[in-house]
């Protein structure tokens, strides 16, 4: 059901999350406005996300890759000779050049949603499948608390959003997403290693000094089911003491009117160090300029029109 524009106006506090939409209730407004995230069940089919699964199993016999695509293992076991399949495989990230998992980043009940949050000229910016593995005894497959904000070096904040789909059911048992309801209204923190005794995974990244007293709330979803989170918001994932990979699939948008900037002098200069020393590794990439251009030859457009990114 509509709301008529001026009931709404009456209504409503001053929104800065969201934009003026006919998709979101009032109620799924004023979450998001609130808490920082917003789950929606049942977004994505079962057929899309068994199709996204056997893609990704296809993508861990090395039956296909695609350029700029990173298969990364957990850390518990990269050191260990060769894990046959997926039980090497903790994550595939940048994945805008493999069609058969790229599909889920354009699928339109979630640009929909997405353009809520930023705007029509919608961009995918960072791919993940992540592929949670039983936890080796070392606490490895958890990921510490963090801000997404950290990596990412253009704005505004506000016009950046997580889509991030359960692709079986997710609960506490096989480490689902923990959230820190309202941590978006703050800033971005310093981002370090967590000191954790059995080893963190390559730029698993943690606020060290976030508010203990903030409750923890832990996300739930079945297969499909969807949340949309801001980029400051505060979050993690747990452990996964299941004998199964947990498996979720995401994208990071923002609207391409956002701009680059340069992190120099900023919280997020750790992080630029550690991508700039991978990118030199692995393409000889050198300069700064090099990491722009990085996200701008990652970066695609879903919706609307190219403009800043
Ligand atoms: C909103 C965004 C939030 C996030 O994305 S947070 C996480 C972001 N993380 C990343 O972007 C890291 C992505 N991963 C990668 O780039 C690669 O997988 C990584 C870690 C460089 C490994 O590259 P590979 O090509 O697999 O190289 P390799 O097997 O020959 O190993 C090279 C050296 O890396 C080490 N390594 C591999 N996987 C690791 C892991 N998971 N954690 C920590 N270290 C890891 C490996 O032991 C090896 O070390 P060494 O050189 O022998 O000392
Ligand atoms: N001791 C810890 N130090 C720092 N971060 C932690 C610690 N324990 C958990 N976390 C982080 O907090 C978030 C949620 O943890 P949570 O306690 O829900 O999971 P868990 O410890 O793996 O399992 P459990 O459900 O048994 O508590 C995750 O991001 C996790 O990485
Ligand atoms: O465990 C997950 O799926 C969450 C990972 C996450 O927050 C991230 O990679 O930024
Ligand atoms: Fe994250
Ligand atoms: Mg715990």
């Amino acid at each position: 059901m509509k709301t008529c524009d001026v009931d709404f106006a009456i209504v409503f506090p001053p929104t800065r999350y969201t934009l003026d939409n006919d998709l979101l209730t009032t109620e799924q407004r004023q979450f998001y406005e609130e808490n920082g995230f917003l789950v929606i069940k049942n977004l994505v089919s079962h057929k899309d996300i068994d199709e996204f699964r056997e893609v990704f199993e296809k993508v861990c016999k090395k039956e296909l890759t695609a350029p700029g695509m990173v298969v990364m293992r957990d850390v518990a076991i990269a050191k260990s000779e060769y894990v046959p399949d997926q039980k090497a495989i903790t994550k595939v990230q940048d994945f805008q050049e493999l069609p058969g998992l790229f599909r889920y980043c354009s699928l339109p009940q979630i640009l929909k949603y997405v353009e809520c949050f930023i705007g029509p000229n919608i961009m995918s910016m960072h791919t993940m499948l992540i592929n949670k593995p039983p936890d080796a005894g070392k606490k490895t497959s958890r990921h510490p608390m963090h801000q997404d904000l950290h990596y990412f070096p253009f704005r505004p904040a506000d016009r950046i959003v997580c889509a991030w789909t359960a692709m079986e059911r997710i609960d506490r048992s096989n480490g689902c997403l923990v959230v820190l309801p309202g941590t978006h209204k703050g800033e971005l923190k310093q981002h370090d290693y967590p000191e954790w005794e059995g080893g963190v995974n390559k730029m698993y990244h943690g606020v060290r000094d976030y508010d203990p007293n903030i409750p923890r709330v832990h996300l739930t979803m079945e297969k499909g089911d969807t949340v949309f989170f801001h980029p400051i918001l505060i979050h993690g994932s747990g452990m996964n003491k299941t004998a199964g990979f947990r498996k979720a699939i995401s994208c990071h948008y923002a609207s391409s009117d956002c701009d680059y900037i340069d992190v120099k002098g900023t919280t997020q200069e750790n992080i630029e160090k550690e991508v700039i020393e991978l990118a030199l590794k692995r393409y000889g990439l050198e300069s700064e300029i090099a990491l722009k251009d990085a996200w701008m030859a990652k970066g695609r457009v879903v919706q609307g029109e190219r403009n800043n990114l």
